[in-house]
């Protein structure tokens, strides 16, 4: 495969959120796609005058469709191509893409689907699209298509690869909770913001206190009542301040990997009626977004390799120690629920194996 090129990852991304296509190239093909959410119909008739890109879709879409049946049963994790028919219109795609209404509108159907030419570049085209925080649905058409923004399948997979964060800046950040602090910004090429650690206290040989925290603008800023964010993030700090030595990482990875807007998309149809987890799979995305190298990454680049770790998710520390960090001892942080998140908890005491 050829090497990573961020530049044009960073490029590809940016074309989808303004609804240009991009062509994607692996060693085994290349495809053209076109993002549905940023589509409209003078964009979609400048990338497919014959009208006949399919439509990719995840496989949880897919699934949630009753598509995914439709697929090679011997490859369950494949995304899935619906075969474009005259019918298959901008409206058609963005009800496929978009589950706000699958309740009140009943898909039209039958749709057929495909086999993919190439899952390399399909499974980069989804891959871009979480990146760019729009729905995982595409148009595509085989093959490239000159005036697209060209991307390899490789620069889209090397784009987030933890090993290319780097310590940006420390500084003395006294906080609320503890006086004596250092904050330390994180970059890399992907560009979702910074990651941040926030060092509390000093370190004395033992391993820290460590606390992942997740972003969540609507729990860390507004006060969501909807989950347990915010309480988890006062409280571990609180914790951290009282032993005296540890470090909080806030990572950039709003509801849970898949961005700010895709997360509120889950919000409403929660108000619908699906729980957190069922609210992902249908808008197509993995139930959890995360990938924990990257908070393994920023301990090591402070020199943290054992810590002792404040969650109650076993996901984080498989996923930390997977990327070379020992959890000495894991230790819970349970804050109680009211009546706005009791059912969120549940969910994640019952669906995602939280231990609590
Ligand atoms: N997609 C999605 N993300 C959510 C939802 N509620 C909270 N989040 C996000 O979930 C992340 C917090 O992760 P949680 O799963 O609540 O907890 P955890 O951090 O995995 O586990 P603990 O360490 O035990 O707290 C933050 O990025 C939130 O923005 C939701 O309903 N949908
Ligand atoms: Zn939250």
């Amino acid at each position: 495969m050829s090497a990573a090129d961020p530049r044009a990852a960073a490029q590809a991304i940016d074309a989808l959120r303004r609804g240009w296509p991009v062509t994607i190239t692996s060693d085994t093909g290349a495809a053209t796609v076109l993002a549905v959410e940023t589509a409209d119909d003078a964009r979609l008739a400048a990338y497919d005058p014959a009208a006949a890109a399919d439509l990719l879709l995840s496989s949880h879409r897919a699934t949630v469709l009753k598509l995914a049946n439709q697929r090679d049963a011997a490859t369950p994790g494949l995304p899935v191509l619906v075969e474009r028919v005259r019918w298959l219109d901008l409206p058609a795609a963005h009800a496929l893409a978009d589950p706000a209404h699958d309740l009140a509108t009943p898909l039209k159907g039958p749709y057929r689907t495909k086999p993919l030419a190439d899952a390399g570049t399909a499974a980069a085209a989804l891959a871009l699209a979480r990146l760019a925080g729009l729905l995982p649905a595409l148009f595509l058409i085989d093959g490239a298509i000159e005036g697209a923004t060209p991307v390899s399948a490789a620069s889209v997979v090397g784009y987030e690869d933890p090993a290319q964060l780097v310590i940006a800046v420390r500084a003395r950040l006294p906080v609320a909770a503890a006086e004596r602090a250092e904050i330390i910004a994180f970059r890399g090429p992907a560009d979702a913001g910074e990651h941040v650690a926030l060092v509390i206290g000093t370190p004395d040989g033992t391993p820290p206190l460590v606390r992942l925290h997740s972003e969540c603008l609507t729990g860390d800023v507004l006060g969501s009542l909807k989950c347990d964010c915010g309480p988890q993030l006062a409280e571990a700090l609180k914790e951290i301040a009282g032993v005296g030595w540890g470090i909080l990482l806030y990572l950039r990875q709003e509801g849970r990997g898949i961005g700010l807007v895709n997360k509120l998309r889950a919000y409403a149809l929660q108000d619908q009626g699906f729980d957190t987890v069922d609210a992902n799979l249908r808008l197509g995305f993995a139930i959890d977004a995360r990938d924990f190298g990257v908070a393994a990454r920023m301990l090591t680049l402070l020199g943290q390799e054992r810590v002792r770790l404040l969650t109650n998710n076993p996901a984080k520390v498989t996923g930390l120690t997977a990327h070379g960090i020992e959890v000495v001892e894991r230790l819970p942080l349970v804050l109680p629920a009211n009546p706005h998140n009791a059912h969120y908890l549940d969910v994640k005491r019952d669906r995602t194996g939280h231990l609590l």
